[in-house]
């Protein structure tokens, strides 16, 4: 449904040339939900941009639904774009406007009856949930529901594609989960294709089919969302595969860790599983086999894709020499083990 062939973009500031988008080649399947992850000043809101042309880039073919918008005149683009349709961090509403007034604007603007507007408004916020805050104004909505009218104008049209700019970057976490579970069900009621760019792998995680992974202008990395959870090949994916894992040792618990292995301290050890690791009970294994145990201080495992991950922190109880076995045991498994510290 989008595809990008070798678009790059390069910026002029203060004299300084920025490469902001190498050549890139990207594809997007028709139904797809697909996410671009990367760090600030990557390059994210420029590709995303490029889709749509609302930045041109220098060269290269931007194609949705095999129609190349770099070929366009002004008004087949401004025509083509009814078809593509955006959200943003900022939700971007008219404040002067109520609900029903905003999500009735892009149809004003394509010329559509008042009748059949009012026929395509309500069916549309019921979908996203805001039947009851009709004639309400912006200024009295929470961010998820401003967002929630935002995605209904975007709807309008019956967009081809929904291009999502951060969109959950300013909510909070429960509400960024059901405005996400919200673009799911758009997806998969109406077949809807979204490309949307994030720096938050949770997001990405939670809603998409497939993940580019973008650095300093270049995408460095794309997979099936569960292949890059597993078996991300950069450091930089598997910091960001990392990030969606929210396990710490508790403060007081630090307070108590020495670097010292003597005097039977126990190792505090966290366990990485991955998608190289061997899928096999190792912690029933290493506690039966090498005569140790092991007390879960603190754990997340998730699984995507068809595969594990996690991280697993514990105190290991035993004699040196087997605890020592143990962690061999581990690391024949394909599992990274870390001695964090020790404690009494
Ligand atoms: N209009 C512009 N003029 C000059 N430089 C720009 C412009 N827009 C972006 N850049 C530069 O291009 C690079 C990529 O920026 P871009 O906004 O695409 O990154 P990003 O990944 O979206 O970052 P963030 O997550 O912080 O929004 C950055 O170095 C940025 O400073």
């Amino acid at each position: 449904m989008i595809t990008l062939s070798a678009i790059c973009k390069t910026y002029q500031s203060g004299g300084k040339r920025i490469e902001a988008l190498k050549p890139t080649d990207l594809h997007v399947p028709k139904g797809e939900i697909f996410g671009i992850i990367g760090s600030s000043g990557a390059g994210k809101s420029t590709l995303i941009r490029c889709v749509n042309l609302l930045e041109r880039p220098d060269a290269g073919a931007v194609l949705i639904d095999g129609n190349d918008l770099t070929l366009l005149n002004d008004s087949q683009l401004r025509q083509e774009r009814q078809h593509i349709a955006m959200i943003f961090q900022h939700f971007n509403l008219l404040a002067s406007r109520t609900v029903y007034q905003n999500v009735a604007l892009p149809l004003e603007l394509a010329g559509v009856s008042k009748d059949a507007i009012a026929a395509k408004i309500t069916p549309l916020l019921d979908l996203v949930g805001l039947s009851d805050k009709t004639n309400v104004y912006p200024a009295n909505l929470s961010g998820g529901q401003k967002q929630r009218v935002a995605i209904a104008r975007a709807l309008a049209n019956d967009p081809k594609v929904l291009l999502c700019d951060e969109a959950t970057s300013a909510l909070d976490p429960s509400t960024t989960k059901s405005v996400l579970q919200l673009l799911k069900t758009i997806n998969q009621k109406l077949g809807l294709t979204i490309l949307l760019i994030t720096h938050e792998m949770d997001v990405v995680k939670q809603i998409c089919d497939q993940v580019a992974l973008i650095d300093d202008g270049q995408l460095v990395e794309q997979a099936e969302v569960g292949a890059f959870f597993a078996g991300a090949k950069t450091e930089l994916a598997r910091t960001f595969v990392r990030s969606t894992l929210h396990v710490e040792l508790p403060e007081s618990y630090q307070a108590l860790l020495s670097n010292s292995a003597a005097d039977n301290n126990k190792p505090v050890i966290q366990l990485c599983f991955h998608g190289d690791t061997v899928d096999a009970p190792v912690i029933t294994q290493v506690a039966q086999q090498f005569n140790v145990d092991l007390s879960i201080i603190s754990a997340q495992m998730e699984f995507i894709g068809g595969s594990k991950f996690g991280l697993l922190l514990a105190e290991v109880l035993g004699e040196a020499n087997a605890i020592n076995h143990a962690i061999e045991y581990f690391q024949q498994h394909n599992i990274d083990v870390e001695v964090l510290g020790y404690v009494n």
